[in-house]
């Protein structure tokens, strides 16, 4: 084992010299871990910042191989680069991005808390001839941590851009992401999948008669009702634009569309929101196209989009508050 072994302050060396006493102060006083290894892996030093990070002392710790003192380590990165450098005399930097703490170190003074975020150096270097290998670690907690933050935040955006502000549910952007996800999924296992396009029947009566205010009201009523409906997780429920709702239902034939979506237009009929005097109900009600993904017809999301469209404007020319399948005879309410 090496013999000058430097330890926390007040410092041990055997060297009387002031050279080797400022450099162990120094040691001591720099705002990073340092541990030195001798060629078996013990530790010849060990620095105040570890002392106070680590809850153990330099006396503890001296002449024990690390892996004693920090079993945990044993077949991990730090591992594998300490043995490159004894070894190979191969230096590591062992970044937090790739091992978060991969040593048990708190912040000074308070040993049960969260283990500090660490980016670990391991240099290798000789003193004579015996190798020797220093480990360097930093705390990068308070970057880790803004790091964190910005991730969080650009996620949280990222998911509040899908969503509608009104309603709470998938606002445009998230109905497109999500029609073009379901039918690639449907063109690779050859599934089937149906768009419903539905619309307030008269809504622009509804808003004239009771105030813009009250109709955002229903919207999110109707909004919620829809998404009520869709028992799925793949379902996706969406405010397509203004007035108008959409809803993709993987896994679900033509005729189980057609099911669903006169299942939607009753449960929102039977809602009995009371409707302006000048709609063709007393209560709201909705006007649904429905359309379906076959891979001998409609394949790409503009196509679906555009027949489900069709059939929704059937529904209205046909008297609205009903229930069009592309390609299908309309039904009449129920
Ligand atoms: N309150 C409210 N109204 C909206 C919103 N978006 C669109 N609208 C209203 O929805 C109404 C849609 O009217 P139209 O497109 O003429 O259709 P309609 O009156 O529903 O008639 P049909 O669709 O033919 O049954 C317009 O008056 C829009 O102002 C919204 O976010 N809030």
């Amino acid at each position: 084992m090496i013999d000058s072994f430097l330890i926390e302050l007040p410092v041990i060396t055997t060297a009387p010299d002031p050279a080797a006493s400022f450099s162990s102060h120094a040691v001591n006083l720099v705002n990073c871990g340092i541990i030195v290894l001798d060629a078996d892996g013990r530790i010849v030093l060990w620095n105040r910042w570890m002392v106070t990070r680590s809850g153990r002392s330099a006396a503890r710790v001296g002449g024990q191989l690390l892996l004693d003192v920090f079993p945990e380590l044993r077949g991990s990165r730090v591992d594998s680069a300490v043995l490159a450098a004894l070894i190979d005399g191969i230096s590591t930097n062992v970044p937090q991005s790739q091992s978060r703490a991969p040593f048990p170190l708190r912040e000074a003074g308070s040993l049960d808390g969260e283990r500090i975020d660490q980016a670990v150096s391991i240099t290798p270097f000789t003193d004579g001839k015996a190798r020797l290998c220093m480990i360097e670690i930093r705390d990068v907690s308070g970057a880790a941590g803004r790091e964190r933050q910005l991730l969080e935040h650009a996620e949280s955006l990222r998911a509040r851009s899908y969503v509608d502000g009104l309603t709470g549910i998938a606002n445009r952007r998230g109905f497109d992401v999500a029609l073009e996800r379901e039918l690639r999924r449907a063109q690779r296992h050859g599934g089937a999948l149906a768009l419903l396009l539905m619309d307030i029947d008269s809504f622009k009566a509804y808003n004239d008669h009771f105030g813009h205010q009250q109709g955002d009201r229903c919207l999110t009523t109707v909004a919620q009702a829809l998404s009520g409906m869709l028992k799925r997780p793949a379902d996706v429920a969406a405010r397509y634009g203004g007035e108008e709702f959409a809803a993709i239902l993987p896994d679900t034939s033509p005729e189980q569309a057609r099911h669903h979506a006169n299942a939607i237009r009753a449960h929102v009929a039977a809602l009995a929101l009371a409707h302006a005097p000048a709609a063709i109900r007393e209560y709201v009600t909705l006007s649904i196209g429905v359309a379906s993904f076959s891979p001998g017809g409609l394949q790409d999301a503009p196509a679906l989009i555009e027949a489900a469209d069709q059939a929704l404007y059937a529904a209205k020319r046909g008297g609205r508050d009903r229930v069009v399948v592309h390609g299908a005879a309309a039904l009449p309410a129920t």
